[in-house]
């Protein structure tokens, strides 16, 4: 961690802390507690170095915001904010440092049972932080008895919203003030690439988020009927909205955004009575963003499935399953007096080429030799890797005859590759067959391997041709 880091998570804790102040809707009590969310992300990245910024931010407004006290300075005064300090710290402290053991090494596990994690571990340190917190309070003032007993659940409440809507942000801005690696991270934003960039449509779905959020709002304070508040709800819904259509930075923003509009809202339009329903409705679409994050993840796994199924990764030729259910489709369309055929062929001594120069250089042959050889086919031919340096072409409208032909030339067309010091000639053995009407392709395949096997015994470089 670099010390920008430090100075920055000390910086943020301390905006957060009076970002806080002004939001409070009741002396002390926040719809959300911002730098609870600081503490945690700050542990989640950092590790235990969070430890100094995050216990000096807190013990520098627990030292300065006499009101917090009601005592002046003195001994019991720093006592007491030491404590108060140590129970943030610590509980914070705790939930980041686990949320970040459980992130780091469990990265086999679905998104949506790590996130399902987070936020129990989450709760867990918001709880702690609320019930110690209260405590130290209460056992150095003494006076605040009420507070424990009916506070508590609020104060809960508001941290939890913190560290859901601000950790997350933490995490965005704190990586890029450390030179770790975060893979166990980047779990949750691969997606990205996928998804479109292109402003107007996000600022839209935003809009739609405010709009809904500000209306209800209204709606609230000019109804006079307690159930009003519960359609923030709703807000839910265009917050999914960008949440499954958008880049994960974006749904974390809209969240800051609807989460602070709504704090700023409560007190402005005068509906703070309804400030646990508005709680409670931004912790579900906290936790609802969250979990839907996992369905544009799956998405894309599906899709990056789908393209190693469809190609192969080094030679992005066709991959085997592709290859076989081409020649199964133009097989099955054929009239029994087509004749078709299938060659194998396996590059010969490529081992050689992996043990004398290594194996990058080997996988740089693999793929400039497919590249020519790719040229050197036709349209209707079709190519495919079958696995390491094994391929097959098949060749449509074509007997055995012109197949061992056609694979003799494919044969002379193989390069000698140029590299920097040195040249690679590239060669391989041929077995070719004519596919058999009605047969199920893997005989055709394995007739066409038995002759490759004889070209290799007959001192490889050569074609060998069966019925
Ligand atoms: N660089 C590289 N090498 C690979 C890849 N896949 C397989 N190989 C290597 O390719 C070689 C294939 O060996 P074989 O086909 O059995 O034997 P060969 O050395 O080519 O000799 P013959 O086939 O008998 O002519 C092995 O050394 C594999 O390690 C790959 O993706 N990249």
């Amino acid at each position: 961690m670099r010390l920008s880091g430090y100075a920055l998570l000390l910086i943020l804790w301390l905006g957060a802390f009076y970002a806080s102040i002004i939001m409070a809707y009741e002396e002390f009590i926040s719809l959300w507690y911002m730098p609870a969310g600081v503490a945690l992300g700050g542990f989640l990245i950092f590790g235990k170095r969070a430890f100094i910024p995050v216990f000096l931010g807190i013990f520098y407004v627990s030292l300065h915001f006499d009101k917090i006290w009601g005592i002046t300075f003195d001994p019991t005064h720093i006592a007491a904010a030491l404590l108060f300090s140590l129970a943030h710290t610590v509980s914070y402290g705790l939930g980041g440092l686990a949320a970040r053991y459980w992130l780091k090494h469990f990265t086999n596990l679905p998104i949506a049972l790590r996130i399902l994690g987070l936020l129990v571990l989450s709760a867990a340190a918001a709880l702690l932080a609320a019930l110690s917190g209260l405590s130290v309070w209460q056992f150095t003032t003494e006076t605040n008895d009420h507070i424990m007993k009916t506070g508590w659940f609020a104060w809960w409440l508001g941290d939890l919203i913190g560290v859901m809507v601000i950790a997350p942000v933490m995490c965005v801005i704190l990586t890029q003030f450390t030179d770790q690696n975060f893979a166990w991270l980047k779990d949750f934003s691969e997606h990205d690439e996928y998804l479109p960039k292109q402003l107007k449509p996000y600022l839209f779905k935003l809009s739609v988020v405010i709009a809904t959020v500000i209306g209800i709002l209204l709606f609230d304070r000019y109804i006079d009927h307690p159930g009003v508040a519960y359609f923030i709800f709703f807000v839910t819904i265009p917050q999914l909205w960008i949440v499954l259509t958008e880049r994960t930075s974006r749904s974390v923003l809209s969240l800051l955004l609807l989460t602070t509009i709504l704090a700023f809202g409560v007190s402005i339009f005068g509906v703070s009575n309804q400030s646990i329903t508005y709680q409670f409705a931004l912790y579900i679409t906290a936790a609802i963003s969250y979990f839907a994050l996992a369905v544009p993840a799956l998405v894309y796994r599906n899709e990056q499935l789908k393209n190693m199924a469809m190609a192969d990764l080094l030679t992005e030729l066709p991959t085997y399953w592709v290859f076989t259910t081409v020649v199964t489709q133009v097989m099955k369309s054929s009239l029994p007096n087509q004749n078709h055929s299938l060659a194998v062929f396996n590059l010969d001594n490529f081992g050689l080429i992996n043990q004398n120069y290594g194996h990058t250089i080997g996988d740089e042959a693999l793929r400039q030799t497919t590249t020519i050889i790719q040229q050197e086919l036709r349209d209707s031919e079709v190519i495919c890797r079958v696995e390491d340096d094994t391929f097959m072409v098949f060749m449509p409208n074509r007997d055995l005859q012109q197949a061992n032909g056609r694979a003799n030339q494919i044969r002379l067309s193989f390069p000698i590759l140029n590299f920097d010091d040195f040249v690679i000639p590239i060669r391989a053995s041929f077995g070719v067959t004519q596919v058999q009407f009605g047969e199920p392709i893997e005989d055709t395949i394995k007739r066409a391997k038995q002759a490759l096997n004889q070209a290799k015994n007959q001192g490889r470089n050569c074609v060998v041709a069966v019925e």
